[in-house]
């Protein structure tokens, strides 16, 4: 189809940013592999085509279940440790951002069961997991684990697909394609629905109180909204944000047609995701040094305001091994409760990782009473150390609602890098200018029993062997920084559309920029559409007594709207 090159907005499915390239960074397309020097892309599947990574020698490679154990030896400890300054808003973004860049298509495990024969051994699509005998916390046996789709490429390899549109977007707010923002979208206006000032339920409202899957309650730009509360919250805060800039839009443009307000609000939404994202919470994961190699922070408001990083030869698309390994850095982030927290940052209701797993139900009741108790817990609390420790909520009793027993997400994620033919951690070292490896000693105190598991330090699985690595400021090792910093600087570079943009069609004023930039706050987002009144200025950060305060949000500084007045 041809691309409107004078469109002043995005589309929603992410087509046409680039005109050379109009499928670049699109939903719906394939994810991304890193080419070697050769300029090969650099995957590893046992046949060469698509079926899993084996180790060097050929044989399988070690059960992800007893990895996922031994990379977790307590005794090896010290175990789960809390961050001492980051909160968990800074999980929660990671998750909200995470799925705003990707979400990979995989058919349903429900109704897939890849523990019956025939499919338990059809390895184009099955990949079950196995649970070795006297594991304490899982049955002995299988669990179900369905392969992500396979698109044979033009060279007859597999690849998958990302349903979700790869540049920072707020896709998690307006959905990834054009059908879901009608779904999202109050018709003829420029607001996104809601039911009691809550995310829609298209069902009705005080609908969405069991366990939701498969059918998903409520809607949201993603359908992963209802994973945990914290998840839900983020999404609500968005969609509660757009409105009210939208609102305020239409008091000062009443000349404006819906269409027009509904889009500048969007763009403003985008606007200050994207600041946030860059200059707020990326450098609290790979650091300012990566940060600063990979140029990634936004341009300084005393220099020209404007910044122009855009390139059309680069495709923003998310890289797979970003996929199955860098950014799921967060799941070694998260606590085993969600709870509820009072105006004292006080937790009145504990709330375990069990018991929440899509539950819409705590979000979404009584007219959404338990919202801001969950939005203090993501300003209050301490989120976890980024390392090779991950809690049993995850580990053990992962999405044991809505099904029993549950899963492992670190053997799920092992599991996962296998099956989309993810090379081992030592080829990303290489790629990322790192000593590989070569032998298990240097792995630490966690090589023997990595040494007991694998053939081979080259089989060593990316998500393990970075997980293992240290980062003096106790942000991802450098293996990560490396491939996040490359993922998020495409993902810049690749944006037409990137805010800080010049462009006589669609930039913002200088002032508007300048106001986006120096006035930006997650903090003033979330205290303001929560119905919070205290907070401290940066959210990401715990509050502490001297430092990052807790304060009015009232005094907390705000994006002054009134620059997007026009004279009719
Ligand atoms: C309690 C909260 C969370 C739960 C229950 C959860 C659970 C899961 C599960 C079950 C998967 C699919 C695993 C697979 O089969 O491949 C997954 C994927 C993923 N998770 Fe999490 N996760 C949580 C939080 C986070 C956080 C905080 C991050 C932040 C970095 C994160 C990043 C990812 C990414 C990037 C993927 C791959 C997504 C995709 O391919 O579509 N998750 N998570
Ligand atoms: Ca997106």
């Amino acid at each position: 189809q041809a691309c409107d090159e004078d469109a002043k907005y995005r589309t929603f499915d992410g087509s046409c940013n680039n005109l050379e390239h109009p499928g670049f960074g699109k939903a719906n397309t394939l994810f991304e592999r890193f080419v070697n020097e050769d300029g090969d892309y650099i995957f590893d599947y046992a046949d060469g085509k698509g079926l899993p990574r084996v180790a060097q020698n050929g044989d399988e490679l070690p059960n992800a279940r007893l990895i996922s154990k031994a990379i977790m030896d307590e005794d090896l400890g010290p175990p789960i440790q809390s961050d001492r300054i980051r909160s968990a808003q800074v999980v929660s973004h990671a998750q909200l951002l995470a799925h705003d860049v990707f979400q990979t298509e995989i058919p349903s495990f429900a109704e897939n069961n890849c523990c019956e024969n025939p499919n338990k051994n059809n390895r184009d699509f099955c990949f079950p997991l196995e649970i070795p005998e006297n594991d304490k916390e899982l049955p002995p046996g299988c669990i179900n684990f369905v392969r992500a789709k396979g698109q044979i490429d033009e060279n007859g390899v597999r690849q998958q697909v990302n349903l979700a549109t790869a540049f920072v977007d707020a896709s998690v707010v307006y959905g990834s394609t054009p059908e879901l923002i009608e779904i999202l979208r109050v018709p003829d206006s420029y607001l996104l629905k809601t039911d009691d000032n809550l995310l829609p339920s298209p069902a009705g409202v005080n609908s969405c109180f069991k366990p939701v899957t498969p059918s998903r309650c409520p809607v949201a730009g993603d359908n992963r909204v209802s994973d945990v509360p914290m998840l839900s919250v983020q999404h609500l805060v968005w969609h509660r944000e757009h409105n009210r800039i939208a609102s305020e839009l239409r008091t000062l443009n009443p000349h404006w047609n819906d269409e027009t307000v509904f889009q500048e609000a969007r763009k403003i939404v985008i606007a200050l995701f994207q600041h946030i994202t860059y200059n707020d919470f990326l450098p609290l994961i790979i650091g300012k040094s990566t940060m600063k190699k990979f140029e990634l922070f936004s341009e300084d408001v005393d220099d020209d305001v404007f910044d122009d990083q855009y390139e059309d030869d680069v495709n923003p698309q998310i890289l797979d091994s970003v996929n199955v390994a860098a950014h799921r850095f967060g799941h070694s982030q998260l606590t085993n409760e969600q709870n509820f927290a009072d105006e004292n940052c006080k937790t009145v209701t504990v709330n375990k990782l069990e018991d929440i797993f899509e539950s819409p139900r705590l979000t979404q009741e009584n007219g959404g009473v338990n919202v801001p108790f969950i939005g203090r817990h993501l300003a209050c609390s301490a989120s976890n150390m980024i390392d090779n420790f991950i809690v049993d909520g995850m580990r053990n009793t992962l999405f044991r609602l809505p099904e029993a027993p549950g899963s492992d997400i670190v053997a799920r994620n092992i599991q996962r890098g296998r099956e989309h033919g993810v090379s081992g951690y030592n080829t990303w070292r290489e790629l990322c200018d790192l000593k590989p490896m070569k032998s298990f000693e240097k792995f630490g105190k966690f090589g023997k029993a990595l040494e007991e598991l694998y053939e081979d330090p080259d089989d060593v699985d990316l998500f393990v062997g970075a997980m293992l690595e240290k980062d003096p400021e106790l942000n991802v090792g450098p293996t990560f920084q490396c491939l996040l910093g490359l993922q998020y600087q495409r993902i810049k570079r690749g944006d037409r559309f990137w805010y800080e943009r010049p462009d006589e069609e669609f930039s913002f004023t200088k002032e508007q920029l300048r106001s986006i930039k120096e006035n930006t706050r997650v903090s003033k987002i979330f205290c303001r559409n929560l119905g919070i009144n205290t907070m401290q200025e940066n959210m990401f950060l715990l509050p502490q007594r001297k430092r990052n305060k807790r304060i009015p949000c009232d005094d907390i500084p705000d994006v002054d709207l009134s620059l997007w007045k026009q004279a009719p």
